[in-house]
């Protein structure tokens, strides 16, 4: 490792009685000694996080975990067939790229012309004064620093729901945004938090740094990804970030936060828990986004985050999801009185781009119908998540793909640790394993760069967590397939899978299409022994 790559970082030189400055950099992880409370860890082994890498502002105990990292990010970013990470989503009309002389944005639009566009990138919006869609990321004003970072990314224009959210964000707006799988609505909040609170931070002249935002989401997983992004977004820019998560040491995560960081994201519950018992300063939180809102608003969660969106001193509050149901209009609509409605793509629908096929297949005759599917040249296409029902269900399936097919198989869900967590992930998005079998734990948000197939193995237990599986299989309109194993034990999910596989075109097995439980099945998905949630 070159010295200039890694750099020491000055605090933890206080902790290590000046070490870190002395002596050489240290090659291996083993050679770093365990973190002590309160101390900077290892973003890859959790040993002490003696250095800060300069690409990605982690924490690392050594080159050995700096070079896992890079490695480790550059995977998660490749796309399938390793060609340049150019990234593209399905854009049909060419003529709403409205020619924008002098760059500036659509300032001089007609509402005419801004309705007319919102109709062809496919834009819905209700509310007062919404600003009109951005054409490029060049024309929102963003500083030149992220732009960069952007087009670092592969991300040449905005998607449809970005070229909408991300002005109405930088003006202000309170938001309840809905829009596909897979349509890049991480970026749409991102940008519009990097780009203020760094601002807001290069003109602040005082010594502390109080968070600024906070995003908030169900998953460990989830936060991971949006936290790595965030320091993707906000490198070079006076922009730092906090994850919080339970599994992780919470005095690290104290540290971190009190060091001075701009974005806090975490899933609710760590978020409590250190807010109760430490006390952090969140009064200069001006940005809140609820990632996931449907799942954030409901029972399980809600209390949580409305313990903490009370704790914060109105913020503007941004909240996503591809499902959203009047229920949550309802609540989301109570967190805000000005909220502004923006939807893209079809609200609740499995996203397009991937190809349902629904199988008729008994309980009994399930996993056999798997492993027929694992190791078909013709239907297997690696890599592959599998999404079961339970979280002893996944260890034995898993374990069960590994003897029979002789596949890399790996379980992932709430009752393994953090570690186990990260390095599942981790395996599994370098392509080291074929196979995940997991909960729902992986069934939202998450981005899964490379796989394009899902199969959902046992149905979850509403057509929302359907939606959210089968988005899963395709990102930016690359096209993908889920395969669904349903029988008569998911029949109160009959009528509302049915009209989801009509709307979408998908073929209906015969037994599912002739069901005595069509009629009386409840669309609110009702009946289902509830399963624990899995985050
Ligand atoms: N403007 C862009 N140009 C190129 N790639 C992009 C752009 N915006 C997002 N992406 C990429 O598209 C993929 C999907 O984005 P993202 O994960 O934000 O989708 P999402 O709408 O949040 O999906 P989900 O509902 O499944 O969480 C990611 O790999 C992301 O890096």
């Amino acid at each position: 490792m070159e010295e200039n790559k890694v750099k020491p970082c000055m605090e933890s030189a206080v902790f290590s009685n000046g070490e870190a400055e002395a002596s050489p950099v240290r090659e291996k992880c083993y050679d770093q000694r365990e973190a002590l409370p309160g101390e900077p860890r290892c973003v890859i082994c959790g040993r002490y996080g003696e250095y800060i890498c300069d690409e990605t502002d982690d924490d690392i105990c050594s080159t050995e975990c700096k070079q896992t990292l890079l490695s480790r990010l550059a995977n998660a970013r490749k796309p399938v067939d390793s060609t340049p990470p150019v990234k593209k989503f399905p854009v049909r009309d060419e003529c709403f790229y409205v020619k924008d002389d002098d760059a500036s944005g659509c300032d001089y639009l007609t509402n005419f012309q801004i309705e007319s566009l919102r109709k062809k990138i496919n834009i819905h919006v209700k509310g007062e004064s919404i600003p009109p869609p951005m054409l490029s990321f060049s024309s929102c004003n963003i500083p030149s620093k992220l732009h960069e970072n952007l087009e670092g990314s592969g991300y040449e224009m905005p998607t449809p729901v970005q070229m909408q959210a991300i002005p109405a964000a930088l003006v202000g707006k309170n938001m309840l945004v809905s829009a596909d799988t897979g349509s890049g609505k991480t970026a749409s909040y991102l940008v519009p938090i990097v780009s203020k609170c760094s601002h807001i931070r290069s003109q602040q002249h005082s010594e502390q740094k109080r968070p600024l935002a906070m995003v908030l989401a169900p998953t460990r997983e989830l936060c991971v990804q949006v936290e790595e992004q965030a320091k993707v977004l906000g490198k070079g820019l006076p922009f730092k970030t906090a994850l919080v998560v339970g599994g992780d040491a919470m005095a690290g995560q104290i540290y971190r936060i009190r060091q001075g960081v701009e974005l806090i994201v975490g899933t609710p519950g760590r978020l409590i828990d250190i807010l109760t018992k430490h006390d952090i300063e969140l009064d200069d939180v001006c940005m809140l986004v609820l990632d996931e809102v449907d799942c954030m608003l409901q029972r399980g969660f809600r209390d949580q985050v409305m313990q903490i969106f009370l704790a914060l001193s109105q913020p503007q509050i941004l909240m996503f999801s591809a499902t959203i149901y009047p229920e949550v209009e309802r609540v989301a609509g109570s967190l805000s009185k000005d909220l502004i409605y923006v939807s893209s793509g079809k609200p609740n629908r499995p996203n397009e781009s991937v190809k349902q096929v629904v199988i008729w297949v008994e309980s009994r005759h399930k996993k056999k119908k798997l492993f027929e599917i694992l190791t078909s040249k013709q239907h297997f296409r690696p890599p592959v998540v599998v999404f079961v029902g339970s979280r002893l269900g996944a260890d034995l399936l898993s374990e069960a793909i590994t003897v029979t097919t002789g596949l890399k198989a790996l379980s992932l869900h709430g009752e393994k640790t953090m570690k186990e967590r990260r390095e599942g992930m981790s395996q599994f998005l370098m392509g080291e394993v074929s196979v995940m079998v997991t909960t729902g734990i992986l069934a939202r948000g998450v981005d899964l760069v490379q796989v394009r197939q899902v199969i959902v193995f046992d149905m979850p237990n509403s057509i929302k967590e359907y939606v959210h599986q089968v988005g899963r299989a395709s990102r930016l309109g690359e096209e993908g397939t889920s395969i669904l194993f349903v029988n008569e034990e998911n029949k109160k999910l009959f009528r509302e899978l049915v009209e989801i596989l009509r709307s979408s075109g998908a073929a209906i097995p015969r037994e599912l299409a002739n069901s005595r439980y069509l009629v009386y099945s409840n669309p609110q998905g009702g009946g289902q022994k509830k399963r624990k949630r899995d985050c």
